[in-house]
């Protein structure tokens, strides 16, 4: 069977890295998730003093951004892999609501974006790679076999991450989590590079009304109709 690569694109907390992560398992692919490395970015710019409130001091974080280094390691615990900052694990801290707050107006930056670019299309230039995100599709892989674009109503992604973070155990507000996700989906549509929008050639699932194995099919299915 040959090697494809795969593009998966959409809003935020739709489901995009679910459905990613669990392909690349089953198929013995890459998988990356790229928001990570836009989370890892914003969280060493927190750590740095970087922001000032929600200010952003482009020319510091220009001159530094190649000390940032980005890797990925599988947990073998989660069997899922785990994002490094400059060698440090940092799984758990980009994900706190903190760094989603900050991601989005990082993720404008246009060498901020040039930078995480680069690093993704030499991830995936052996293809074999599922890799998800907002402009994989149009701007990282133009040429995957196979792309695909997500969308789910704010609400339903909203409550999928309450309730993810609830089973954590981990304090939580929807109506935080909903005003975070709106504001990003915004920004991230709005922004001048590479803003996030469906390639022409990718399918659109609408997944509010799936559940967790059905989209699973159905991207299997997809997989199986392209890598052929
Ligand atoms: N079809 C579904 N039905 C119910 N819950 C789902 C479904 N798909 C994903 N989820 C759950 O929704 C939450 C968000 O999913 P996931 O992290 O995969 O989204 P994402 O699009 O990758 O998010 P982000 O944009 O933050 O990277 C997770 O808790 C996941 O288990
Ligand atoms: N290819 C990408 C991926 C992500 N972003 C930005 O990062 C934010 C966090 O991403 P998640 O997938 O973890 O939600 C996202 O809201 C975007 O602002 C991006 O610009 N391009």
């Amino acid at each position: 069977m040959k090697k494809i690569t795969i593009a998966i694109d959409g809003f935020s907390s739709c489901g995009k890295s679910t459905m990613a992560k669990d392909l690349a398992r089953e198929v013995g692919y890459i998988y990356i998730d790229s928001g990570a490395m836009y989370r890892a970015v914003t969280l060493y710019s927190i750590e740095n003093g970087i922001f000032d409130g929600d200010v952003i001091d482009t020319e510091r974080l220009k001159k530094e951004i190649k000390d940032i280094h980005i890797s990925f390691r599988l947990n073998k615990e989660t069997g899922r892999p785990d994002t490094y900052l400059n060698g440090v694990n940092v799984e758990n801290k980009i994900r706190s609501m903190e760094v989603s707050s900050k991601v989005s107006p990082i993720s404008t930056l246009d060498f901020v974006r040039e930078a995480m670019v680069a690093q993704q299309q030499a991830m995936g230039n052996e293809k074999g790679i599922v890799m998800d995100g907002r402009d994989i599709g149009t701007t990282v892989f133009p040429d995957a076999e196979l792309k695909i674009f997500v969308t789910a109503t704010p609400e339903i992604r909203a409550q999928r991450r309450y309730d993810e973070l609830k089973a954590k155990g981990q304090e939580a507000s929807f109506d935080e989590i909903l005003e975070n996700v709106k504001q990003r989906d915004y920004i991230d549509q709005n922004r001048e590079v590479s803003p996030l929008r469906k390639a022409e050639d990718a399918l659109l699932l609408d997944n509010t009304d799936l559940s967790i194995e059905e989209q699973k099919k159905w991207l299997f299915e997809q997989f199986n109709k392209v890598s052929k």
